[in-house]
């Protein structure tokens, strides 16, 4: 059975003068599957993006997104940035921010304004938004300042969604209710999502697949069959180990003699352990 996929990353190389941060990619991603991306700082996970986004062309290799060549302002592309930078003040209200997304040149001749208000209020419904969509988003947590952004992200009805680092500013809680979110609109509306993380705990259990970056090089598969120290050891090029502890998985490793237990993904450090313990 042929599989058509949403998303194909062939052979990509990125350089960076002497520096190659991507080194021969490959990647192919399926309608509705939900990828979690995920690497220690600097392992190239915003530079993959800005890649799938057709922001920066590869030095070597191709995009096809929807089967054809990538390009800039893709409309199959839903992008969440990390976080949007608010004055408590503004007057802005949550369903202006999203409406904002309606502006843009992608959409060409602007929607007469009953249907502007409909689109606006079916992308706040769907990430259950509503209830403080009128409230000024300056004043609203970092979780629902995150819904607005999703639900932004939706209104070009996108094959693909891209989350650049959305749990970074949120508590567990909140975290664990962003990965819930867009899990269900991946498989409800059959789009393909890629959220990048440095921790992958948040997301066990709900993303389909994870794409580990690290040194260049990309592994991808069912998180039990890349997340093992053999996997990951061959991609850093180093001996790391994967430690399961209390349902967390923690990477972690030295380069040389003098390293000490570094979690390579963040967060973690030897004399934390107590707190990773007992957390
Ligand atoms: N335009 C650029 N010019 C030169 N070097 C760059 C450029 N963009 C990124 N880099 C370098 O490429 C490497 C990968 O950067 P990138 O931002 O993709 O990593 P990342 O995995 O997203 O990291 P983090 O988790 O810290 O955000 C870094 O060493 C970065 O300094």
């Amino acid at each position: 059975m042929q599989v058509d996929h949403v998303l194909e990353l062939n052979d990509i190389v990125v350089q960076f003068g002497q520096r190659t941060v991507l080194d021969h990619i490959d990647v192919a991603i399926e309608a509705g599957e939900f990828v979690g991306l995920i690497g220690p700082n600097g392992a190239g996970k915003t530079t993959l993006l800005r890649v799938i986004l057709g922001l920066l062309s590869p030095n070597h290799g191709e995009v096809r997104v929807d089967g054809k060549p990538v390009r800039k302002r893709n409309r199959a592309i839903g992008y969440v940035p990390q976080k949007i930078h608010l004055d408590p003040d503004t007057p802005l209200r949550g369903r202006d921010l999203v409406g904002l997304g309606l502006d843009g040149h992608r959409f060409g001749v602007p929607l007469p304004s009953r249907k502007r208000r409909e689109r606006i209020d079916e992308v706040l419904e769907a990430v259950d938004a509503l209830r403080f969509a009128d409230a000024p988003v300056g004043r609203l947590s970092g979780g629902e300042q995150q819904r607005l952004l999703i639900a932004q992200a939706l209104l070009t009805d996108p094959k693909i969604l891209l989350l650049d680092e959305p749990l970074s500013n949120l508590d567990i809680r909140s975290a664990h209710e962003v990965v819930r979110l867009v899990g269900r609109l991946g498989k409800e509306r059959g789009i393909a999502v890629i959220l990048v993380a440095h921790d992958m705990n948040p997301l066990l259990g709900h993303m389909d697949k994870v794409l580990y970056l690290a040194e260049g090089h990309a592994a991808m598969g069912e998180v039990d069959s890349v997340i093992q120290s053999e996997v990951l050891s061959r991609l850093y090029g180093y001996e790391v180990e994967v430690l399961r502890v209390r349902g967390r998985v923690l990477v972690v490793g030295g380069r040389d003699e003098e390293a000490d237990v570094v979690d390579l993904l963040g967060g973690f450090h030897c004399g934390d352990h107590e707190d990773v313990m007992n957390s």
